[in-house]
């Protein structure tokens, strides 16, 4: 098995702008490597630059500098484009056509052998078997969704790149499509995830990379990116006096026995726990304060305090 699914060093995209004025850094110098079998989450703002990326790994798009490979090889390799299973935000699909027809199309060009059964199979793993005679036209937005999943699920792809899989899918649907995407994984699929849906994104991936400005400001596991260095969650046994505890220098919580200590370092965490040990309060547990990923993309794009200007 390859060791990366998709590797970017150096990778540059400038837009080329109107005449004489200076084009637009979408990319600027981007190292990116994931592994191979790994579920990755790229998450940013409006223009941070993600579809674009997502453009330069299928292909689609010439970076201005630097280098990307996707499952060991060029973009622009077509045995290295069929093994890639994509869905894209905005779907284009035949009006007049049944999915059956429409994946059977796709199919088929994809070189599958057994088409029929390939379509009707990937049907009903989208929940659709029941909708396969009905025209796409009449299809919700959620069916279009499940239907672009079925149409890049086709073929057994190695990587999938799913931007916003999940929009417009109702809550069952939802947990239907992860259910889906960890079958894919457990084959040894790698999935490249691209959503503004951040729950879902926390739900699916164990690998994040947030994108801003064209540059990666943070990379790395869910665990690492959403646990904190310097916030940690205390809980005393019940009986504890929450008056001594805060003025020890512990910040209070909804939960009485639960406390949070912001601290620069262990040796002060430590400080603070006597202090704490010496109210009488007896401590059962203690683990770094863990924040939603919405919290770490609201961190990484806030800039510290002493960089903001004065109003
Ligand atoms: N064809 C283009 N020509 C000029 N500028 C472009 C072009 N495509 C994208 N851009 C610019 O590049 C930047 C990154 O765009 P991109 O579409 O990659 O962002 P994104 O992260 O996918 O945004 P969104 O979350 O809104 O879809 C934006 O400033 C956008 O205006």
């Amino acid at each position: 098995m390859l060791a990366l699914a998709i590797e970017a060093r150096g990778l540059c995209k400038t837009y080329r702008g109107w005449f004489r004025s200076t084009g637009h850094e979408a990319l600027v110098d981007l190292d990116l490597a994931i592994a191979s079998g790994a579920a990755f989450g790229l998450i940013g703002p409006n223009g941070a630059g993600k579809t674009t990326f997502i453009k330069a790994l299928l292909g689609v798009l010439r970076p201005t500098r630097g280098l990307v490979r996707v499952l060991g090889q060029s973009p622009d390799d077509p045995a290295t484009r069929a093994r890639i299973g994509y869905l894209p935000e905005r779907l284009h699909l035949p009006a007049s056509f049944t999915p059956l027809r429409f994946l059977e199309g796709v199919a088929r060009l994809k070189g599958l052998s057994d088409i029929s059964h390939e379509a009707r199979h990937a049907l009903t793993r989208v929940g659709l078997a029941g909708d396969a005679s009905r025209r796409i036209g009449g299809f919700s937005k959620g069916m279009r969704q499940r239907l672009g999943l079925a149409a890049a699920l086709l073929g057994k792809p190695l990587l999938l790149i799913l931007d916003e899989p999940t929009d417009g899918v109702d809550p069952m649907g939802r947990v239907e499509i992860r259910t889906i995407l960890a079958e894919e994984r457990a084959r040894g699929a790698t999935l490249f995830l691209n959503s503004h849906l951040l729950s879902e994104t926390e739900r699916i991936c164990d690998r994040i990379g947030i994108l801003a400005g064209g540059r990666l400001v943070r990379e790395g596991p869910l665990e690492a990116l959403s646990g904190s260095d310097t916030r940690h969650r205390l809980r005393f046994a019940p009986g504890s006096d929450p008056e001594a505890l805060r003025a020890a220098g512990l910040t209070p919580t909804p939960d009485p026995d639960v406390f949070l200590a912001d601290t620069p370092d262990p040796l002060t965490l430590n400080t603070l726990l006597d202090r704490a040990r010496a109210t009488g309060a007896l401590l059962v547990e203690l683990r770094p304060d863990l924040r939603d990923l919405e919290q770490v993309l609201t961190d990484a794009l806030t800039p510290p305090p002493s960089s903001r200007r004065s109003p």
